[in-house]
């Protein structure tokens, strides 16, 4: 819903970690306002104020677990959540022809493809991470892989909290497609991931990736070029989820009025190189 000239923003997946974040973040975002927050049917915040459950004074919004209804009053959506649920949510939001702010990660190319199809009337930005320092560091790091031969191995180092489910993170995904563009290379067919055992030598002109897991890191990476007798190490370390969440809330305000489209942290950021495409995950 439209209040004056302000952006009715929904938070779905509200009770998470993100989006109790994202709401805050519409919440303190001026010319904003948080047209609503939906949860799965079934969970406990249904029907509750949103600021009560999350533990601190009312808000008045009321928690819902109806996404039509949200997003019937709504300009635009920010969906951290998992893969099946922002296919399902990217359908109803081109539907209703809302700014689909999608931040989740994991998702697979049959999956992705659903999102494009849906989304062909509608604006979508998605971003495995919606941080302008992230995103600066795959311009970076797609600079250095082009400048930096193939004699310089390529290593992307992920660390997140235990509770993370998927892997190699979507930022790391994003770094590596990055360095793949820069090496004008195909990033599925230079991939190493998991290595374990006897793996024999690494590969001429491989990207490898490792992830780590353990306590509540929000979120680190590393980009490391491994080349003789140097190496060009750059990263970047999260250290409040409010980062990303400030990001999708740019990236919501950003769609309004644009024509329908995918776009990415890198189109919002005002980033993109027209010569050097940067795939993002
Ligand atoms: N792009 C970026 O900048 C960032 C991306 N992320 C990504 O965001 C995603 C979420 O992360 P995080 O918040 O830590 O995870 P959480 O598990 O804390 O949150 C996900 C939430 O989505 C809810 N959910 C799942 N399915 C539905 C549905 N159909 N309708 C409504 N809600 C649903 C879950 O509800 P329930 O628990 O009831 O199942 C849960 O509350 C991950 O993919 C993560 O990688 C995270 C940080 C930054
Ligand atoms: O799950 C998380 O927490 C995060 N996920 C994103 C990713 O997969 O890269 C972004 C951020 O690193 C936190």
């Amino acid at each position: 819903m439209t209040e004056g000239n302000s952006i009715g923003i929904a938070v779905v997946g509200v009770a998470g970690r993100m989006g109790q974040m994202l709401a805050q973040a519409v919440l303190e975002t001026p010319g904003t306002h948080l047209s609503g927050a939906a949860v799965l049917a079934g969970h406990p915040w249904v029907g509750r104020d949103l600021g009560e459950a999350m533990g601190g004074p009312a808000l008045g919004v009321i928690v819902e677990d109806d996404p039509l209804e949200v997003f019937a009053r709504s300009q635009a959506v920010l969906d951290f959540t998992t893969p099946a649920a922002t296919v399902d949510f990217s359908v109803l939001a081109a539907q209703a022809r809302l700014v689909h702010v999608i931040g989740t990660t994991g998702l697979e190319r049959e999956d992705l493809e659903k999102i494009a199809a849906a989304g062909r009337h509608a604006v979508v930005v998605r971003a495995g991470n919606m941080s302008v320092g992230v995103n600066l560091l795959t311009v970076m790091t797609r600079r250095i892989a082009a400048v930096l031969g193939p004699e310089y191995d390529i290593e992307v180092v992920e660390m997140h909290h235990r509770a993370k489910v998927d892997a190699p993170s979507g930022t790391a995904l994003m770094l590596g497609e990055a360095a793949a563009a820069g090496r004008r290379v195909n990033l599925a067919d230079v991939t190493e991931a998991g290595r374990h055992g006897i793996t024999g030598a690494r590969a001429e002109g491989a990207i490898g990736f490792a992830s780590l897991r353990g306590g509540d890191v929000v979120g680190e990476h590393e980009v490391i070029f491994a080349g003789p007798g140097e190496r060009v190490v750059i990263g970047h370390i999260a250290t409040d989820r409010m980062l990303f969440a400030r990001g999708a809330v740019r990236a919501a305000i950003w769609g309004q009025d644009r024509p329908p489209g995918q776009y990415t942290m890198i189109d919002v950021l005002g980033l993109r190189d027209p010569a050097a495409e940067v795939p993002d995950r």
